[in-house]
Parts: structure tokens; C-alpha cells; sequence
């Protein structure tokens, strides 16, 4: 997803009380940010940031912190979050491979993984969000209760990861192959489901936990 680049991008989200510092001088205290202390869920590459909106709308006793490393997609997910005066959505720009040096140990109950690029390479491997670099920090972060939930329609990504997770220890608790043919009514489809979909792709869908 490329946007134009907007010089004002860093001044907007620091205005607007989302995070933007560098220095991890609140990891371990996500809490801090939220008016009221509640589990944290939290997706990565959040996008355009429909999925994360609309589940903190049906969910508002779920902190949730969307992370995304392009600022100029992040500011627009902020102007929405802004619009729909929900304040139990933080937004942190942020690349994932730094997550366990921003959040403390068993901080997360939940992380969605959604539509994640695929990095199609093998010499690009390392770059895909369910290689074992990114499965440490999640597990370093994750509740012992907690689960990470994945989607997409890339099958190559899909199988991937399935060997990536089950080579790293992790346990099954869905697996579903074609999440639309019986579409469950709690699926929040996000801007890159809605197109893959419409265009005829099968929608993969996965949960683990460490
Ligand atoms: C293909 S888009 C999917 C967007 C959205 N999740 C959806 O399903 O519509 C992937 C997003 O992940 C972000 N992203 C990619 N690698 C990332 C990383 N290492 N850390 C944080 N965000 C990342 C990209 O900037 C992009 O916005």
C-alpha cells in the first residue's frame, strides 16, 4: 500500500496522542494510554485500519493498539479513530520486529495478523510476519492465555506460516481453509479481504497459540 508522503505526518500523530516516541519509555505501561486498564489486543500492519476500528466498536472492553510502519497510511486510521471518538484504540508506528523492546512480557491476550504481505522471495523470508524472527517477539509479549490469528488469501503465505508455527512449538486451535464459504458472523473483514475476496480468492484463516 503506497501513499503520498506527508511531510506533517509525525506532528499530526503526536498531537493527536498516539504514539510516535522512540525511546520505548513506556514499555511495559501500554495501560497508561487507555482510560480504563482491560485487555490489550493488537494488530499488526493495521492498514486503513477498518478491522481494528470495527472491533473496538463491537468491543469496548478490549484495549486495542493497531501497529503500522508507514506513517502516512497510519494518520488516516488516526483522522478515523478521531471522527469515531473511540478511546479504547491507540496507534503506535512502529516496525513488528521491535515489539518485545515497546511491550512487556504477557502484555498481549491477542494479536491479529491480517492480510500480511507476503513477501513472495525465499531470499525475502525473513521479512513475512509469521517467520520465526517475529513468532520470538510475539511469544515474549504474548499472554500465556493468548493466541495469534491470522488471514489471508496468499496459499503460499498460508502454508508457510503453518510450517513456520508448527516448527516453532505452537498448537492448532482453528485452521480453516476457506473462511467465506461459511462466513462465521464474528469475521470482520478488513479492505484487502473485501478485494482479494470479490475477486474470487479463497480467504484462509488460522489461530495459535504459544
Ligand atoms: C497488505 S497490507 C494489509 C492491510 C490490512 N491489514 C488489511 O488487511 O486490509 C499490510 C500492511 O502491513 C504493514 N506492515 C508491513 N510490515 C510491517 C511491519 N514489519 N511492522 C508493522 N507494519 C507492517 C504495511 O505497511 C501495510 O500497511
Amino acid at each position: 500500500m503506497r501513499m503520498r508522503n506527508k511531510p506533517w505526518a509525525m506532528d499530526f500523530l503526536n498531537e493527536h496522542g498516539h504514539i510516535v516516541d522512540t525511546d520505548s519509555s513506556y514499555a511495559g505501561n501500554i495501560q497508561g494510554f487507555f482510560p480504563s486498564k482491560q485487555s490489550i489486543h493488537m494488530e499488526i500492519g493495521t492498514g486503513m485500519g477498518s478491522f481494528i476500528i470495527e472491533m473496538a466498536k463491537r468491543n469496548p472492553g478490549i484495549n486495542y493498539v493497531g501497529i503500522e510502519l508507514d506513517k502516512n497510511v497510519l494518520i488516516r486510521v488516526v483522522e478515523k479513530v478521531k471522527e469515531q471518538e473511540l478511546d479504547n484504540i491507540k496507534l503506535v508506528l512502529l516496525d513488528a520486529r521491535k515489539l518485545e523492546e515497546y511491550f512487556g512480557e504477557e502484555e498481549v491476550e491477542r494479536i491479529y495478523l491480517n492480510f500480511s504481505d507476503p513477501w513472495p522471495k525465499n531470499r525475502h523470508e525473513k521479512r513475512r510476519l509469521t517467520h520465526e524472527g517475529f513468532l520470538d517477539g510475539y511469544r515474549k509479549i504474548m499472554h500465556r492465555e493468548g493466541y495469534v490469528e491470522f488471514k489471508t488469501d496468499n496459499r503460499n503465505l498460508f502454508e508457510f506460516s503453518l510450517r513456520s508455527m508448527n516448527n516453532y512449538g505452537m498448537a492448532f486451535e482453528e485452521v480453516i481453509l476457506d473462511l467465506h464459504a461459511d462466513e462465521p458472523p464474528e469475521n470482520i473483514r478488513t479492505e484487502y479481504e473485501n478485494k482479494f475476496s470479490a475477486q474470487g480468492n479463497k480467504i484462509y484463516r488460522l489461530k495459535a497459540s504459544f
